[in-house]
């Protein structure tokens, strides 16, 4: 794993190099133009974390870069761990560049927070708020709380102290996110440890084109999978005259319900299942109790989103999906994307496809892309 080296100047140039990736590697589906969502070119990350070196009085951030070279026969790959030291990180957002050095200051001679601290994780957002999580080789105790929250005042930061089975939250344990989608406000709750769209920007781009997409659906009901925070669940609300959304997660689930509350949301039902269990109770074959309340004949379900993991959708899932008029599928790996397409276009067409550019300065890349019901 290489630690991204951001270049602005060249930002088009590394932007380019995927399109032109991903145009070759899905030609074969033929799929329409590919649309191109720029990221920042530079402090683009809203959450970041860093491991803390100490080396004598001193401590900094760090990251590994791991390289992988060719060993001897007995020992054919070898991996080799280097420690990088950074004062800041480009990729990460200004606000955590302001925090990184003002945090090592306050700690550096402050053993109460200092010793054994070995990571940091920071989580900001546009609307202004920071998080910021300590990890610690040692338990915390009263004399390291009243520390932290002297740290956290002069931060002007929220702080959560973490050890094994141990997590003190001196303020809040998420925080609160405001995305601006086609002149909209929407609203998050963002939970520390739990998953958000890493790029707020990007995540903006997606958002309004899965609204662009979906947009005159009113007349039909939507089914989501891997709903996450309800991240894409409160942005298509309006689009669907009912949406019912999964996830597997318990914390995700709990954020979710807590955003649909918070940005008035009621024509939709989050349910905390595994997309596996789910296929299952939609065709029936899973009863239960919280099956038969979310009532799942009563809905007219004419889109499916969903937005896997890296693995993407196993082949029964995949045959599922292909039962709905409209698939959009959103995708952080487009190796298992290609290989699901390889089944969703058996009977649908794509007719949107884009990238959303999530992971400026490495191969990774963000896709979408709308499906639907060959004639
Ligand atoms: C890429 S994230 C997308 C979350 C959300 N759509 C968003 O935009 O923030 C994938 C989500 O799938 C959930 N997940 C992973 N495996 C799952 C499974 N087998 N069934 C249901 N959800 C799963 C994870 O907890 C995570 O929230």
């Amino acid at each position: 794993m290489a630690i991204p080296v951001v270049d602005p100047a060249r930002y088009d140039e590394q932007l380019e190099a995927k399109r032109e990736r991903i145009t070759r590697d899905f030609a074969r589906f033929a799929p329409p133009p590919l649309e191109v969502y720029p990221s920042p070119p530079s402090h683009y990350r809203q959450r970041c974390e860093f491991r803390i070196w100490h080396q004598g009085d001193d401590l900094f951030y760090a990251m590994f870069e791991i390289q992988e070279s060719e060993g001897a026969p007995e020992d054919p790959k070898k991996t080799q761990k280097t420690v990088v030291r950074l004062d800041d990180y480009p990729v990460a957002s200004r606000h955590i560049n302001e925090l990184m050095p003002v945090l090592l200051d306050a700690i550096r001679d402050v053993p109460l927070l200092r010793r054994k601290l070995f990571q940091v994780e920071f989580l900001t957002t546009l609307s202004g708020e920071a998080l910021i999580t300590l990890i610690y080789h040692r338990p915390l105790d009263e004399a390291w709380e009243g520390e932290a929250r002297l740290l956290q005042e002069r931060l002007g930061a929220m702080i959560i102290g973490r050890s094994r089975k141990q997590r003190l939250v001196l303020a809040r344990d998420h925080v609160w996110e405001r995305l601006e989608v086609d002149g909209r406000p929407f609203v998050y709750q963002q939970v520390e440890n739990s998953f958000a769209q890493p790029n707020a920007e990007i995540c903006r781009s997606m958002l309004a084109w899965a609204r662009e997409v979906t947009r005159g659906s009113q007349a039909g009901d939507l089914v989501e999978l891997y709903c996450g925070n309800g991240n894409f669940t409160i942005a298509l609300a309006e689009n669907f005259r009912r949406v019912m959304a999964t996830e597997i997660s318990r914390t995700a689930v709990a954020s979710a319900r807590e955003n649909l509350a918070a940005n008035g949301i009621d024509n939709a039902v989050v349910g905390r299942m595994s997309a596996e269990e789910f296929a299952a109770a939609l065709k029936g074959e899973k009863g239960g109790r919280r099956v038969a309340e979310w009532a799942l004949d009563d809905y007219d379900f004419t889109t499916v989103l969903v937005d896997p993991p890296r693995a993407g959708l196993d082949e029964a899932s995949c045959r599922q999906l292909s039962g709905y008029s409209r698939i959009v599928y959103i995708s952080c790996n487009p190796e298992t994307l290609a290989d699901n397409l390889e089944t969703l276009t058996e009977t649908h067409e794509i007719t949107r496809f884009a990238l959303f550019d999530q992971f400026p300065w490495t191969h990774h890349c963000e896709c979408g892309v709308l499906l639907e019901r060959r004639a």
